[in-house]
């Protein structure tokens, strides 16, 4: 039997990670209380020792538990998960001030220990605020800006009518359709790759990436790999290295996500086949600059082609699940939108994009398809320097204990984690009556036209990290659901006697998040056939 008086080596091996963190907070606690000098932190709950306010949090889905403390606490909070300082900003009016109007000190990163073992080192999305990131936001920008973006229409437009297609044939496997259309969409401006409807090689790879990779960004396995770095290491035949094994796996997901795509384009600038993308376009504009200036803008150029895939994938399909959830749940929002169309374009063409300043109540769906569930519900910035806001002090203040952690990330690991909260925004009462309710109507004005009410306005992020691919994003989403409403129905699926199955809807927070598989019926209208369809995408 083992003395009591001798700790064992697991105990040991756990033991003192958590004695970091015990350390690590008590110095943070008395930092903070020296550099407030008088100012308190942001209200909130009590936090408990060591825990912090870990027992209170609605794990998953934190934004309501943030929304509800609103009412108590106020527009700006402060909570202490574990040793991970939040502070929430749950209106779009702190969150503009902070994120926009100081963005110099707000438009950091959190620290997340899982980003490196998972592969996700290519995912600028993620990265601090320095120079690496900087060059992939000025070539991400040259190709997704708003003048740039507007070339890709016809071909967002003619991606939205093959998923017509697609779905028609094959109406069950819709979510995978709506998944299909996003990459394609991302593949075609960054890489000229034209991925086949079902089963293409390139898509492949994406969804195994993301699959392998939603482990990475759950909050306990991050801090489980902050606390415990050593589980990285432990030999494969040991109880516990199943981490280690799936961060290889995602690793080498990502090593084929990165590569393989780029190859692609390098293999057809060699064979001198025409090609227009994202990436040939930085291939060649490389050449301009001197030689030893290579190596770092391939890298650039890869993590910016990359997390263009990573950041237009799940979402766009994300808000296509969520406006299809909220029209077989309302039936008469769908009814109205095909009697706009059908008045405005007649029955034998398909909406474009000169139509849509004529079709204000298509636009009014996609806003309120953005707002009534916002697919990014709380978006994290960090603060690089403490702060002092509406008298309130705002803390850096997270540090991070341990090891194997680039050296890049250990210097900005210390700031609090600053939370948008859109979910809040999106369901004030006095913005939004009603505010879980799919209402459409809402950003109408009496007489009919759209009002100033525009939820991109904090959907997609703000100052100097908002999302650089909204523009894109906004005319893939309007194509694919402007096309959709002009072709197709939305109903309940029926059982074997016809009645309507009902449902409760269940959502999922992968890299965004949306609505669950439910069972539906998505039919073509009584004037739309596949032929007539085929024909329209040919011509
Ligand atoms: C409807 C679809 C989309 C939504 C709702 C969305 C939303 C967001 C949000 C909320 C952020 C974080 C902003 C912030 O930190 O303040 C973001 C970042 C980002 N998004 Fe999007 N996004 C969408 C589609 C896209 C598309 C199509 C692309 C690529 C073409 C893209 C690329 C990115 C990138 C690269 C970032 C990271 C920017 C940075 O950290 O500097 N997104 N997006």
């Amino acid at each position: 039997m083992m003395s009591n008086s001798i700790p064992s080596a697991t105990a040991l091996a756990f033991l003192v990670p958590a004695s970091f963190v015990a350390l690590d907070t008590i110095r943070r606690l008395v930092r903070s209380r020296r550099e407030r000098k008088g100012s308190p932190l942001p209200p909130g709950p009590t936090p408990l020792p060591l825990l912090g306010n870990a027992l209170s949090v609605d794990i998953e889905e934190p934004w309501k538990t943030y929304t509800e403390w609103k009412a108590a606490y106020g527009d700006v909070l402060y909570a202490r998960l574990l040793d991970q300082e939040f502070v929430i900003l749950n209106t779009q009016s702190d969150a503009v001030e902070l994120l926009e109007k100081r963005s110099q000190n707000y438009s950091d990163r959190p620290f997340i220990a899982t980003l490196e073992p998972y592969g996700m080192g290519f995912n600028f999305i993620l990265d601090q605020h320095g120079e690496q990131w900087r060059l992939c936001r000025r070539i991400f920008h040259q190709t997704f800006r708003a003048d740039t973006a507007f070339a890709f229409r016809p071909m967002q437009l003619r991606r939205a009518r093959q998923m017509i297609v697609n779905l028609i044939d094959d109406p069950d496997q819709y979510a995978s359709h709506y998944s299909t259309f996003s990459a394609a969409v991302a593949l075609s401006a960054v890489y000229d790759y034209e991925p086949s409807p079902r089963n293409d090689p390139i898509v492949h790879i994406i969804h195994r990436f993301i699959a392998a990779s939603i482990p990475a960004v759950t909050p306990e396995k991050s801090l489980l790999l902050k606390v415990f770095p050593f589980v990285l290491h432990i030999p494969d035949w040991l109880p516990g290295s199943s981490v280690k094994r799936e961060a290889r796996t995602a690793s080498d997901w990502a090593n084929k996500m990165v590569e393989t795509p780029y190859q692609y384009v390098q293999k057809r600038m060699e064979a001198s086949d025409p090609v227009f993308s994202m990436v040939s376009d930085h291939i060649t504009r490389m050449q301009q600059y001197d030689e030893s200036y290579h190596a770092d803008y391939t890298s650039a150029l890869k993590r910016a082609s990359t997390s263009a895939i990573l950041g237009s994938t799940e979402t766009t399909s994300s808000v296509i699940l969520t406006f299809t959830l909220a029209m077989v749940q309302n039936p008469h929002v769908w009814k109205r939108a095909q009697a706009e169309i059908d008045t405005v374009l007649g029955m034998d063409r398909l909406p474009d994009f000169d139509d849509r300043p004529s079709l204000p109540y298509v636009e009014a769906i996609l806003r309120e398809t953005m707002r009534w569930r916002p697919i990014t519900p709380l978006i994290p910035h960090a603060a690089s320097s403490s702060d002092i806001y509406k008298g309130l002090y705002i803390p850096k203040g997270m540090s991070c204990v341990c090891t194997k952690i680039p050296p890049s990330h250990i210097i900005n690991t210390t700031g609090a984690t600053i939370v948008a909260n859109i979910w809040a925004i999106s369901r004030d009462e006095v913005r939004y009556p009603n505010a879980t309710q799919f209402i459409p109507e809402r950003f109408l004005t009496a007489e009919g036209t759209l009002t100033d009410d525009d939820p991109a306005e904090y959907t997609f992020g703000f100052g100097r990290r908002i999302c650089p691919g909204r523009h894109t994003a906004n005319s893939s989403v309007w194509s694919a659901i402007a096309t959709m409403l002009a072709t197709l129905e939305f109903c309940l699926a029926t059982d074997a006697e016809g009645k309507d199955i009902t449902f409760e809807p269940k959502y999922v927070n992968g890299l965004a998040c949306h609505p669950d598989i439910f069972p539906c019926r998505i039919s073509p209208r009584p004037h739309i056939n596949k032929t007539s369809l085929e024909r329209i995408l040919a011509g």
